[in-house]
């Protein structure tokens, strides 16, 4: 048996979670609704009480009795309404068990005293003791224990009353008696199954919330795992930049705009010179913070629209969308000189570093494979030509 199955575990006799906590959590979620149901009963209850009085009025006249009986009503009738107003205004029955207790044992008290008044009405008395006991076990809900010992009471002090003064045969006693514990059983029983059902509903509810709950977080998990892999996917993992395929994606998209638009739109294919040199001099680690460097440098002299991706070692990429040749020649030859004024720190700073540009400018049926071959074919030529050069 899991946790939770021992914690939503049932008691078969109480109808009460085995788990102190969990049976405290489940008044306190039921807590106001009761408050409700008890109030409404006590009102209900004495209001019947009351009516009674009428009967009585009929049956007795005004004799001693009949005002022994009033006195009696009007102690019960008031007791109920003034703890209906108690318990709708702090009666949370999860600490104040003793509070909805009390009317019980008050109406109780209120029938048994019926008896020596009124010795002659016995079977009437018997109907409302049973209805009586009925009316505790169902109407003051969720509270079985409660329920059970105002009953018991009821049951025992009437039988017992009926003996002393209305002198009732020892074979008729047992009848009442036995028809009261049947009262009683089936009363106890039906609650106890509406105590268990209700319990139940509350532990498959938790249980959902729970399981919602990890579903909720299994979902942020899943979205911040898909986060990564997109950023693993669409970002070179070393200098922030578009990785190859996405770059592909993005000047793709820019072209086709351009030829739509009838715009400019420039290719640079940007190599870093001799960079096997800085490696094998500085050490990979050096390298790659020279890529970093010039990435950085990229972005500093170019616009936030502009692209850059990395296609691979250090071989950069970048799309230009509205750029004439002339402004692509400008900032190509001005994103050369900064590389050129780039200035590394401790051992590295007397490395002079450079890069060359070839520059592909869009025609109107250009496909990107094209321009790329003819920015790749400029590069190439400036490589040849000595390098740290741009070449259109
Ligand atoms: N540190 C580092 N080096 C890299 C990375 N990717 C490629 N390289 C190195 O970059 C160097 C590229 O060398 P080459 O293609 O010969 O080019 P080069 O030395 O720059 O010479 P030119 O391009 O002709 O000026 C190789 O030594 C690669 O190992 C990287 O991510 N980090």
């Amino acid at each position: 048996m899991s946790e939770q199955e021992r914690n939503n575990d049932i008691h078969w006799l109480t109808g009460q979670f085995n788990n102190t906590n969990n049976e405290t959590n489940y008044r306190n979620s039921i807590k106001k609704r009761v408050r409700f149901e008890t109030r409404v009963a006590l009102i209900v209850v004495a209001m019947l009480f009351a009516v009674f009085g009428i009967t009585d009025y009929n049956l007795l006249g005004l004799t001693r009795e009949y005002y022994l009986l009033l006195a009696m009503r009007i102690t019960v009738v008031s007791s109920c309404l003034v703890l209906a107003y108690v318990i709708g205004r702090c009666g949370g029955y999860t600490r104040k068990a003793w509070l909805h207790a009390l009317p019980l044992w008050i109406v109780a008290i209120g029938i048994v005293l019926i008896v020596p008044l009124r010795p002659e009405s016995l079977s009437t008395q018997v109907t409302a003791v049973v209805v009586a006991i009925m009316a505790f076990y169902l109407l003051i809900p969720n509270l079985l224990t409660v329920s059970f010992w105002a009953s018991l009471f009821l049951s025992v002090a009437f039988v017992s009353a009926a003996v002393v003064f209305a002198g009732i045969s020892p074979a008729m006693s047992l009848r009442i008696g036995l028809l009261l514990i049947v009262a009683n059983v089936v009363g106890y029983s039906a609650l106890l199954r509406i105590e268990f059902l209700q319990r139940k509903q509350y532990a498959l509810l938790n249980e959902e919330r729970e399981q919602n709950k990890e579903l909720q977080v299994e979902i942020a998990h899943r979205k911040s795992l898909e986060e990564q892999l997109r950023m693993v996917a669409e970002k070179d993992a070393l200098t922030g930049v578009d990785s190859r395929a996405h770059f592909m994606k993005r000047a793709e998209a820019l072209l086709r705009r351009s030829q739509f638009d009838k715009s400019d739109f420039c290719l640079f294919m940007i190599d870093v010179d001799h960079f096997k040199r800085v490696n094998d001099t500085w050490g990979h680690t050096c390298g790659d913070q020279i890529l970093t460097r010039i990435v950085e440098v990229c972005q500093q002299t170019l616009r936030p629209l502009d692209i850059i991706g990395r296609f691979g070692g250090e071989e950069f990429v970048v799309g230009l969308p509205n750029t004439s040749v002339s402004d692509a020649k400008t900032v190509a030859e001005r994103l050369r000189d900064n590389v050129t004024r780039l200035r590394l720190e401790g051992g590295m700073s007397e490395l002079q570093l450079s890069v060359t540009i070839g520059i592909a400018i869009a025609e109107p049926d250009d496909d990107l494979d094209a321009l790329i071959a003819r920015a790749d074919n400029r590069l190439y030529i400036g490589k040849r030509e000595g390098r740290n050069r741009v070449v259109i």
